[in-house]
């Protein structure tokens, strides 16, 4: 009788919880949805159309714009603040203080109807399209001066990578490969390059539970980094604040790094229960001595953007207040050499290495598996979620 769900899942301690909750109840308050219940129930279906997962932060609005539509404002107690999905639930209902039911259910149309073309076009982006790539969910792709720039987009949750961003990136990675650009570019949007993976990537469990779950994210971090270990054109990292985690570790996969003066650099694995991706652990002790490498990547120090250009991950600092206007200076004299050049060259200077960086990335994608079942990881998450603990 008309249950639709879409599940929003977040790890508890020990173990990890599924529930799932309703966002589609086809008995609706007839008198209540009279002007555009057919809208609504159609915008009700097409969520059950959507091609790939929309996050859980879309689900979160959907449900909340659902139940404000269907049942007015959060009529209920504020649960535990260890009784995480309910909350998360409860918050994101009781943030719609008291839009109109009308205006909930306009708004839940329009969600799904931007969710819809989204989801739809961020598959369709062709590999080579020139100046602006729309249709990414996560990026800005743009493409000019012989420079095409990926830009992280998730400014308000410090440009973590989540699930669709892995994907998108991916998809960037292999266009760019094939456009007619001469050199890539990745850097983020507002204040943080990225806080790395989004920790709540961890808690969007399978019907296939916990073991399913750290399986898919090896084979898709395996996919994601390989990525990088293939590029063939010089690719060039921005930093242009703090870089946490995944987004640290590649850079030792980049061909050159330039950093703001305000970027640090941090990979807390071993505060997560976690353990080195990216081939760092390869690509680190190369790059800056075994012992300053497990500083970083065991004992998770934080170096600045100095101390980083010291140890050798960085290339280049700048201050801040001039950091964009001569790096793209430096970035558009690059794009202006020959592009064959420099291919072959970045080919000649990588390729005997491929091989080992595959392995190291096979290798390290097992070991993560493991470690993203173990109750250390679990805990660090949990922490993270309660707002118990930050970096
Ligand atoms: C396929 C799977 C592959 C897995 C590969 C594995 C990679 C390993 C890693 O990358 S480990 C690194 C993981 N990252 C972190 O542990 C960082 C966690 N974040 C923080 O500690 C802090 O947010 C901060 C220090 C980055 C910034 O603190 P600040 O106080 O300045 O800002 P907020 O905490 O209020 O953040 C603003 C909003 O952004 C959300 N957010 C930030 N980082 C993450 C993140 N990594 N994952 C999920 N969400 C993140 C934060 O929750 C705030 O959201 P809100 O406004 O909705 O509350």
């Amino acid at each position: 009788m008309g249950w639709e769900q879409i599940e929003i899942s977040l790890p508890n301690c020990s173990s990890l919880q599924v529930i799932s909750f309703p966002v589609v109840q086809l008995h609706l308050n007839r008198t209540a949805m009279r002007a555009s219940q057919k809208d609504f129930e159609n915008a009700m279906n097409q969520v059950k159309l959507l091609k790939k997962d929309p996050g859980n932060e879309a689900k979160l609005k959907l449900y909340a714009l659902y139940k404000q539509a269907t049942e007015g404002p959060c009529n209920m107690p504020k649960p535990g603040v260890f009784d995480l999905i309910n909350k998360a639930k409860w918050d994101a209902w009781n943030a719609l203080g008291s839009l109109p039911k009308e205006t909930a259910r306009q708004n839940y149309v329009d969600l799904v109807s931007s969710l819809s073309s989204s989801l739809e076009s961020s598959s369709q982006v062709e590999p080579g399209t020139d100046r602006k790539s729309t249709g990414y969910e996560t990026l800005m792709v743009t493409s000019e001066d012989g420079i095409t720039k990926i830009m992280l987009n998730r400014p308000t949750k410090k440009n973590a990578l989540n699930v669709e961003m892995y994907h998108e990136i991916m998809h960037a990675l292999k266009a760019a490969s094939k456009d007619d650009s001469a050199i890539t570019v990745l850097t983020g949007n507002g204040d943080y390059y990225s806080s790395g993976n989004d920790l709540t990537n961890f808690t969007d469990i399978p019907p296939g539970g916990v073991e399913e779950k750290a399986k898919n994210g090896a084979i898709l971090l395996r996919e994601f980094v390989g990525c990088f270990i293939d590029f063939p054109k010089p690719l060039i990292a921005m930093v242009n604040g703090p870089a946490v985690g995944i987004s640290v570790t590649l850079l030792g996969l980049f061909d050159a790094v330039y950093a703001s003066d305000r970027a640090t650099f941090h990979t807390p694995f071993s505060h997560l229960g976690q353990s080195p991706e990216g081939c760092s652990s390869y690509t680190f002790p190369k790059i800056m001595s075994p012992a300053k490498a497990i500083e970083m990547l065991v004992f998770g120090k934080k170096l600045t953007a100095g101390e980083a250009c010291a140890q050798g991950l960085v290339t280049e600092v700048f201050p801040d207040s001039t950091f964009q206007k001569e790096v793209w200076t430096r970035l558009k004299a690059f794009a202006k050499l020959p592009p064959n050049a420099m291919r072959i060259s970045k080919e000649i200077i990588r390729n005997r290495e491929k091989e080992k960086l595959h392995a190291v990335n096979a290798e390290e994608c097992s070991v993560l598996q493991g470690r993203w079942l173990s109750d250390e990881c679990m805990n660090a998450v949990v922490n993270f979620l309660s707002r118990k603990s930050k970096l």
